[in-house]
């Protein structure tokens, strides 16, 4: 007979084990001292209890086998159908080969899936009460959410109509039942969906562990507790301590995890939205945003792989977000289609790591800059370099124009507004007027026809005189991004460009408006004062005169304004219609083969379309179908605008916390990014809950937020575990103390450690950890957007937050006072939420600890 116990009402769920391991997280039964016969009783209970898990982890081992027995018959298919077309490669003829290619690449497709060896195939499973109507949708499965009237009788009981299981991909038996449906096909939403408040047809809801085709465990909710549900004729029961917390329990590694089996409603929410236009998702720390954005990017090829074969493309702010969270996607069955890149690597070539100190950055990314790199393209022509005279032949005579005829005519060719490289037919036509009109022959026809025949052999005879040519070379050659960049480290060009005085420069919306004048005539609107372009000049001395050399993060955004300022010849446009197959669109077939090097499709044969489908890739790099932006709050208005370029047709998800943005203009950036998303609809979800941080910590955490953002409501911690921060002060050396704090870290948590200093400490840190292994890392407070591990250590949260002089270049984030003093404390604020278990404050005498080591902006 299965046992079954019902719990709290409150968290509405049963629990076969009430008695023993559940008891921690449901108050309402409490662990009472137990008589001799109690114990005896609860040891029987015990047995009893160990039997009936025993026997439903049996039954769904038996499932699992079934799965794989019938993958094991896929894979043959598979590899019966590459043996085939193999053969038919011999045949030769392009009907032939056609659809030997659609053949290969078909069955590799299928091959490279089921080969994959997933740690855990198979993840849930639930049980349904009949469906309203008798719908069966295209996985099989019933497809209405509500159940069928009279499907609970009137005592209380009802019989399970319906048993679905979850997986990372669809699994049809022979007959064409589901034995596996993939986790984001419509049959599998009340998984993550469904609540005891409303449950749906669900009635236990199961999270199944496994390890490669071991069944190691089970964890049930059980959604509707008041019935009492039976399937095939014997009473449901229930197993586990909720996968959930499982699940947030785990030591944590270098790398980010799916959350494939334990998606919350509110999550499910989001990463089914559907795509059109803005998905917009704001949540505290911890709330899954990033796992849900990779889950969402995962959704939408599923759903339609034929839009999204244009690319999904997800921005990351920091290549450690990037390295930890690559790996979620393969993870999920995705790869090719999902590109992730961080913010510093976005433009081919680009590799950024290097931050500037926060004043250079303030003004690198203000939407000020457009317009002085704008004026900064238009000057580059000017340079010391340039020609001054321009000395032709025509008509046996010696032309000349001198250098303030060549001004002017660079002037008008200026006044056009395609991009600067771009304009040099244009020069070359305003040139060949002026050099015309110069030589007077103009004035020696009165028959228009005659003078226009005259004009065209005079522009012939000129442009292919070989001085006309070189001097167009050297008069208007064509730019670089990188080498305008680098003219920019001149500090006295960037003053003149940027209209720089020792007056405070206007920053923000107002700074760049309202004026036409341009650098060249000296009279140019300020857009820096004399400091800021003394700074931003000296940050990029690290350039040589090409622009070769360590470009800064915010550098980046800086090269893509100056890319389309410039411009670059234009390329045919083509969509990727040849690699078509059927109803799939994909990247390149062969990439999605294992094994089967030696096999070429037509198409890699033909070096056409080998050389177009490279182009195509190039191409796509600057323009995706759907575009996720992750730690939205932090991009800068430069970086909205490299941003939007790469989504201009594409629908868009951004997720975002506004409390942990590190970019003091907020305004500024809300409105480069309603720009970057132009006038599309929006859709806004938030997220709650916070899974990452126990309650002791988010409650610290907490009492920053109040400052940085005064009013807003921090997400609620979902576990607690009864550990508080520790506090600790600097007695002597900092290295000496940060290294022992670390150890003690290291000693009291099986995974990761991530200790966390202000920026300018960051390769000081590294060395003051030396030795201590790979489970410890030292982070500058921006490096650690978005990563967490089980202990973190803090290092002097006044000099990370900027509340103290910063004395050591990179150092505090808010040191420019207003909006930079609220950036530093949310710069504090992200580094507070990064332990899953564990906190130590770690404080210096700026720091201003109390007798317990709270420093002054923790405390009450
Ligand atoms: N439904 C879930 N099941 C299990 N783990 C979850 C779930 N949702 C989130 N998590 C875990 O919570 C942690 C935080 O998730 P994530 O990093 O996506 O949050 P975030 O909102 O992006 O945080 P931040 O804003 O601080 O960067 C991760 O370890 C993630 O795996």
């Amino acid at each position: 007979m299965a046992v079954r116990v019902r719990l709290t009402a409150a968290l509405g769920r049963a629990r076969e084990d009430a008695a023993g391991r559940g008891q921690a997280r449901h108050p309402s039964s409490p662990r009472a001292p137990r008589g001799l016969n109690q114990q005896k009783g609860a040891a029987s209970l015990a047995a009893q209890h160990d039997s009936v898990r025993e026997r439903e982890i049996r039954e769904e081992q038996e499932h699992l086998d079934g799965v794989y027995r019938r993958l094991e018959e896929k894979i043959h298919e598979a590899e019966f159908l590459m043996d085939d077309a193999s053969k038919r490669a011999q045949v030769g003829t392009p009907g032939a080969l056609a659809e030997r290619d659609a053949q290969v690449f078909r069955a590799g497709v299928h091959l490279n899936k089921l080969n994959r060896e997933f740690e855990d195939f198979l993840f849930g499973r639930i049980d349904l009460l009949p469906g309203a109507d008798a719908q069966r949708g295209p996985d099989g499965a019933y497809t209405s959410i509500e159940p069928a009237e009279g499907s609970v009788r009137p005592d209380g009981t009802a019989d399970i109509a319906e048993t679905l299981h979850v997986g990372r991909m669809g699994v049809l038996d022979a007959d064409y039942t589901p034995l596996v449906i993939d986790w984001r096909a419509p049959a599998a939403a009340p998984f993550y969906r469904a609540t005891p408040v409303a449950p749906g047809r669900v009635v236990r809801r199961r999270v199944i562990r496994s390890k490669g085709r071991t069944v190691l465990g089970v964890e049930d909710d059980l959604l509707r507790p008041e019935l009492t549900a039976r399937l095939d004729g014997r009473e449901l029961s229930v197993i586990g301590d909720g996968a959930l917390m499982a699940a947030l329990g785990r030591a944590r590694s270098h790398a980010m995890r799916d959350i494939v089996s334990s998606i919350q409603a509110e999550q499910d929410l989001v990463i089914r939205a559907p795509a059109a236009s803005v998905t917009e998702v704001e949540g505290g720390p911890g709330t899954g945003k990033t796992a849900v954005a990779l889950h969402r990017a995962a959704y939408l090829l599923y759903q339609d792989r034929r839009r999204y074969a244009g690319g999904i493309l997800v921005v990351s702010p920091t290549p450690l977000l990037v390295s930890y969270t690559e790996g979620v996607l393969p993870s999920l069955g995705e790869e090719g289609q999902v590109a992730i890149r961080a913010l510093g690597s976005l433009v081919e070539g680009a590799d950024a790591a290097t931050y500037d100190e926060q004043h250079v950055a303030r003004v690198k990314g203000s939407a000020r800059m457009a317009k002085v790199l704008h004026r900064a393209a238009r000057s580059s022509l000017a340079t010391g370099e340039a020609p001054d005279v321009l000395r032709v032949v025509a008509f046996r005579n010696r032309v000349e124009l001198d250098a303030a005829e060549l001004r002017h005519v660079r002037q008008q060719v200026l006044s056009g507004t395609a991009p600067v490289n771009l304009m040099r037919p244009r020069a070359r036509k305003f040139l060949l007027d002026a050099l015309w009109e110069k030589s007077g022959a103009g004035r020696r026809y009165t028959d228009p026809e005659l003078e226009a025949e005259a004009r065209e052999g005079f522009d012939e005879d000129i442009s292919s005189e070989d001085g006309f040519v070189s001097f167009l070379d050297a008069w208007w050659p064509e730019l670089t991004p990188r080498r305008v960049l680098a003219s920019l480290a001149d500090e006295e060009n960037l003053a003149r460009i940027a209209g720089a005085t020792s007056r405070p420069a206007r920053t923000g919306r107002t700074a760049g408006q309202g004026s036409t004048r341009t650098a060249g005539r000296g009279r140019s609107r300020r857009l820096m004062d004399a400091d800021e372009a003394k700074a931003v000049a000296a940050s990029l001395r690290r350039l040589d005169e090409d622009g070769q050399g360590p470009l800064s993060v915010h550098d980046v955004a800086l090269l893509d304004e100056l890319r389309v300022l410039l411009g670059t010849p234009p390329k045919p446009r083509r969509r990727e219609t040849d690699t078509s197959y059927g109803d799939a669109v994909w990247g390149d077939p062969m990439e999605q083969l294992t094994g089967l090097d030696e096999l070429t499709t037509a198409a890699d044969r033909d070096p056409t379309s080998r050389r177009e489908r490279a182009e195509l890739q190039a191409e796509e790099r600057t323009d995706y179908a759907h575009v996720i932006v992750d730690e939205a709050q932090d991009l800068t208005p430069m970086q909205w605008r490299m941003v939007g370029r790469r989504g201009r047709h594409a629908t868009w998800t951004v997720v975002g916390d506004p409390a942990q943005s590190s970019w003091p203009d907020t305004e500024e950036a809300a409105e480069a990014r309603t720009e970057a998303l132009g006038a599309r609809p929006r859709r806004r979800f938030e997220l709650t809950v916070n899974y990452r941080n126990p309650a002791e910590i988010a409650e610290l955490a907490d009492r920053v937020l109040a400052l940085a953002m005064p009013g807003m409501a921090p997400p609620k911690a979902v576990r607690s575990t009864g550990l508080r921060p520790r506090f600790a002060v600097v007695r002597g050396e900092l290295g000496a103390a940060v290294r022992e704090e670390a150890e003690r870290a290291l000693a009291e948590v099986d995974g990761t450690v991530g200790v966390v200093v202000p920026m300018g400490r960051r390769g000081e840190a590294r060395e003051w950890l030396a030795g201590l292994g790979d489970r410890v890392v030292a982070l500058g407070s921006l490096e650690a957007k978005g990563l967490e591990y089980d202990a973190t250590l803090v290092v002097s949260p006044a000099e990370i937050a900027g509340t103290t002089r910063d004395e050591h270049g990179e150092g505090g984030a808010g040191t420019t006072g207003g909006g930079g003093a609220m950036a530093g404390l949310r710069v504090l604020y992200v580094a507070l939420t990064r332990a899953t278990q564990r906190l130590t404050v770690l404080s210096a005498e700026p720091d201003l600890p109390d007798a317990d080591g709270v420093p002054e902006l923790l405390r009450d």
